[in-house]
């Protein structure tokens, strides 16, 4: 039989998309426990949350990002996880206003003020436009569409048809797109390794604002995108097709913390 783990978790969210986060410099989380964070993760049974991120010592930087999809999975970046970790440091006394951490696809700066965090997103500059859809890797792959209906869209059914049919096994996340004026956009995102909808996806509303810049859907590098759970900025420098200075802006704040034993 399995001891009891006695687990104290914080719940962050970021635009409605919510996160456990644990500090773990201690290395007390079991991190090949792929049930445990699924059970975690599991609104009906666990705390809840779209995914899990454990905050780590890291020996060059602030601290280390450890991201989970709420499958149980460790994942791809996650925009609004980062802006969760950043407001969590803060919380903890690690950092004060400024960051730099590191996470799966790198180094990330980062910069807090109240609940609103700006983080930096890697460089882009690969994104393959077809007729009906983009493809682009914002840290996680994006599918990025535009569609006629976005409120009535079956964003789940059609989020999977997409990510298991055009990307197989690998699978991508699915975002589909409205433009609501010249520098703003609104979307639904499919996430993978949720495997449906959830209220917003930074790497997701990174890879719709350089896609549609792209697609010269807008002359703007200063993009507003809606979200089902509230409002993100995405600014950025562009030469060519190459994508600089990609900045995510948005809030990110504690919902509550607790404990759990399992
Ligand atoms: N919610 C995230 C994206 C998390 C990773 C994604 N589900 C994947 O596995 O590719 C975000 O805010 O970027």
């Amino acid at each position: 039989m399995k001891a009891k783990l006695e687990l104290n978790f914080y719940k962050y969210q970021g635009t409605g998309n919510d996160f456990i986060l644990f500090d773990n410099r201690s290395n007390f989380f079991p991190k090949e426990d792929t049930s445990l964070v699924a059970f975690l993760c599991d609104r009906r049974f666990g705390i809840g949350a779209d995914g899990l991120i454990l905050l780590e010592n890291h020996e060059s930087s602030d601290f280390k990002m450890v991201y989970y999809n709420s499958d149980g999975n460790q994942s791809t970046m996650c925009g609004n996880g980062g802006r969760c970790i950043v407001a969590f440091a803060k919380n903890l006394n690690i950092i004060d206003s400024e960051t730099n951490f590191m996470a799966v696809d790198g180094i990330h700066h980062a910069s807090i003020e109240g609940t609103i965090v700006k983080l930096q997103m890697i460089d882009v500059s690969d994104i393959q436009s077809r007729e009906k859809y983009s493809f682009l890797n914002t840290g996680s792959p994006h599918h990025v569409q535009l569609v006629s209906d976005l409120d009535n869209l079956e964003v789940q059914l059609e989020g999977a048809k997409i990510r298991y049919g055009i990307y197989g096994k690998e699978g991508s996340n699915v975002n589909f797109v409205s433009q609501l004026n010249d520098d703003t956009f609104s979307i639904r995102t499919y996430e993978r390794g949720v495997e449906g909808e959830t209220l917003s996806c930074g790497t997701g509303v990174t890879a719709v604002a350089l896609a549609m810049f792209q697609n010269q859907k807008t002359k703007s590098n200063q993009i507003k995108v809606v979200t089902k759970g509230g409002e993100l900025r995405v600014n950025f420098s562009s030469k060519g097709s190459v994508y600089t200075n990609v900045q995510l802006i948005g809030d990110a704040s504690l919902v509550f913390k607790g404990s759990i034993s399992c």
